[in-house]
């Protein structure tokens, strides 16, 4: 990375404003999945050991510019608190003058959280004003907030305008493994592209197309792909404005060499539920009044034996709706194959198929499992991200 990181500067003694993404998923006022906060641990540890006095900030949801209770950071405190085995102190708000109190008590080594920068309207618009602010607490501005990197907001963006800015170690890391993917990667290459909708990957398979040697498709998105190809999808997800541009999607593969795989059959279902009647069929028999959930056992065959050779696996989007047990099976089958295949580097592109990757109980069995769902997107889409880019060159 040619971006500076937190080793390149001196930070004993100086107050440290630490972007991190500590936006997790919550239920009922409860954390249920924590990864986040642990993936910022490395960096949190070394700015305490170095003795900075460490001024973390985060997002948490969507609230708009307003504040919203429910969106407090004071549980990730206490977790956090758990985590580093050391108090963990949160201001109630982001900027102003008791938080630059609470800053002024601090020693080195302290650590404290400010609230939700999402309860600000600057923060969304990078307002220069908000983004002052936030300098005026710190003397070093470091990003560690991979899964917010792809926005221009005050917090990732503005404030590495008035401070010397760099990179966390997860940060560094993402950045590593994804860039090294997109502009050196080891071959046979492939990629595996599912979720929902073509719309939302479209960026994503243009650019993947210049790159790999396999591009592997699943999820709903795959049957526009199939009626593309002139067969029916009965109730499947279909976007019939999206029909020619999976064609030419297939053509370009064609004249770039690349192996283009969809499904060869799939499990189809008589209506949206886990307890629905369900079957599997070829692919080109899927009947009118039923839908396809999940790619069916045959695809899931061809699809491992596709992992199994390859060096380098990026994995964004599940096969199927694997929320419901009885539509997991593909997902769990690229996953079983990417955990079984050693050879295999696999990256797996955050948001739902890092969520599969957990819910199989097969993380720790990935190389790299992005914090990142609409950041490694766009990485994977070759966009610049404009919190990496606000940072200061080597
Ligand atoms: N065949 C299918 N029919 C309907 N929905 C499907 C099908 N296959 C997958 N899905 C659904 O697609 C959703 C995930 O797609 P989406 O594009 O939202 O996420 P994603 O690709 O994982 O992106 P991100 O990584 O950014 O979260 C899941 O909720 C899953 O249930
Ligand atoms: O969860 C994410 O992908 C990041 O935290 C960014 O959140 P956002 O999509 O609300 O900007």
């Amino acid at each position: 990375m040619n971006k500076k990181t937190i080793q390149d500067v001196d930070v004993k003694g100086k107050r440290v404003f630490c972007r991190v993404d500590f936006n997790v998923p919550m239920e009922n006022g409860a954390i249920t999945d924590d990864t986040r906060i642990r993936a910022a641990l490395p960096t949190i540890r070394y700015l305490i050991e170095q003795g900075a006095k460490v001024i973390l900030a985060s997002h948490l949801g969507r609230p708009k510019g307003k504040v919203v209770e429910e969106l407090r950071l004071n549980a990730v405190a206490e977790r956090l608190s758990e985590l580093l085995g050391k108090q963990v102190v949160k201001t109630d708000e982001a900027y102003g003058e008791a938080v630059k109190t609470a800053i002024a008590g601090m020693k080195e080594g302290d650590v404290l959280l400010l609230e939700n920068v999402r309860f600000y309207p600057g923060e969304e618009k990078n307002d220069p004003e908000l983004a002052k602010a936030f300098a005026e607490l710190a003397d070093i501005y470091v990003n560690d907030a991979f899964g917010a990197a792809h926005r221009a907001h005050a917090s990732t963006e503005g404030i590495a305008h008035y401070l010397p800015a760099v990179a966390g170690f997860l940060m560094e890391k993402e950045i590593e493994v994804l860039g090294k993917a997109l502009s050196n990667p080891e071959r046979p290459f492939t990629a595996i592209i599912g979720g929902a909708k073509v719309k939302d990957k479209i960026g994503v398979i243009e650019n993947l197309l210049n790159k790999v040697d396999n591009l592997i498709i699943g999820g709903g998105l795959a049957y526009t792909f199939v009626k593309a190809l002139g067969h029916e999808v009965g109730k499947s997800l279909l976007e019939e404005d999206k029909i020619e541009l999976a064609k030419s999607f297939m053509e370009k593969a064609k004249e770039k060499g690349v192996n283009f795989y969809m499904p060869v059959d799939a499990v189809v279902a008589d209506r949206f539920a886990n307890d629905a009647n369900t079957k599997v069929v070829a692919i080109d028999a899927i009947p009118s009044d039923w839908e396809a959930l999940d790619i069916g056992p045959k695809t899931c065959e061809l699809y491992r034996d596709v992992i199994m050779k390859s060096k380098l696996v990026v994995w964004n989007g599940p096969m199927g709706v694997f929320e419901m047990d009885a539509f997991a099976g593909g997902t769990k089958a690229v996953a079983q194959a990417l955990a079984d295949a050693a050879d295999t580097y696999s990256v797996i592109g955050g948001g739902d198929s890092a969520a599969a990757v957990e819910k199989f109980g097969l993380a720790d069995k990935m190389d790299h499992i992005s914090t990142g769902g609409g950041a490694s997107l766009e990485f994977m889409e070759g966009k610049q991200l404009p919190g990496v880019v606000a940072l200061n060159d080597k």
